[in-house]
């Protein structure tokens, strides 16, 4: 379970958010500037909040008032960008190895095998980034994140990137994320119908501020253009 009760001012701009999730893919929904990477940022550790608490499972990572602050290297997070952020210079079985080595576990024949099949990666291995798509190159960046073994994945726009065509051709990787996985994700789009496939829950950020907040329902509904 994932509680989040923050604030923090960034110039002119203040966000207050607070939700506890239990969704397997917790949707963070909002425009440009809505306060999306800004939160997901606080979650991961990598910006302290002015104010408030931030737990996984009944863990404090962030407790304002009590001081605590557990830096991101620690908290057992995965964190995938719009840009996979491959290292260019080694390979994708390198690039795979390296979640894992950094937080110095153990390797697990069993669960790289588990990833490389989920994510059908294993063609790829001894390309380089260079060599891949936009959408192979995310594919790996999710099978990296997850050979770390973290206790949640934060996705931030990781389909951003790429053309409506990609954009298919990925979402079903992420469904089997989701479904076969077993590691809660927080996942930012702007896209509604991308959330509506995949979330379970759907946060609803503007300004700063949570304007709804269940299952997807809350979303708007999209039309198609006449
Ligand atoms: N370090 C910072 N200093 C000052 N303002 C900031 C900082 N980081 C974010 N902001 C501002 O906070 C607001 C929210 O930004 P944020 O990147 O969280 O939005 P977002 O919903 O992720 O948008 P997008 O979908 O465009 O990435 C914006 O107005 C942005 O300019």
């Amino acid at each position: 379970m994932l509680r989040v009760d923050v604030s923090k001012q960034h110039g002119e701009f203040l966000l207050e958010a607070s939700f506890t999730s239990e969704g397997r893919v917790t949707g963070l929904f909002g425009a440009s500037g809505a306060g999306k990477t800004s939160l997901i940022n606080i979650i991961a550790g990598l910006v302290r909040p002015d104010r408030g608490t931030i737990a996984i499972d009944g863990e404090t990572l962030d407790d304002t008032a009590a001081r605590i602050h557990v830096p991101p290297h620690r908290r057992r997070i995965g964190y995938v960008f719009q840009d996979a952020r491959l290292f260019p210079h080694l390979d994708v079985s390198h690039n795979l190895d390296y979640g894992r080595r950094m937080n110095r576990l153990a390797d697990d024949p069993a669960q790289r095998t588990r990833v490389v099949d989920l994510l059908d990666i294993g063609s790829l291995l001894n390309r380089r980034p260079g060599q891949l798509s936009g959408g192979e190159r995310q594919r790996v960046a999710f099978g990296r994140a997850l050979l770390s073994k973290p206790r949640l994945l934060l996705l931030d726009e990781p389909l951003g990137a790429l053309d409506e065509g990609r954009k298919l051709e990925i979402l079903p990787y992420l469904v089997r994320l989701r479904d076969e996985a077993g590691i809660p994700m927080v996942y930012v789009s702007h896209d509604a119908a991308e959330l509506r496939q995949l979330a379970t829950q759907i946060v609803m950020l503007r300004g700063g501020r949570i304007t709804a907040f269940g299952g997807v329902k809350v979303l708007p509904v999209v039309r198609s253009p006449d």
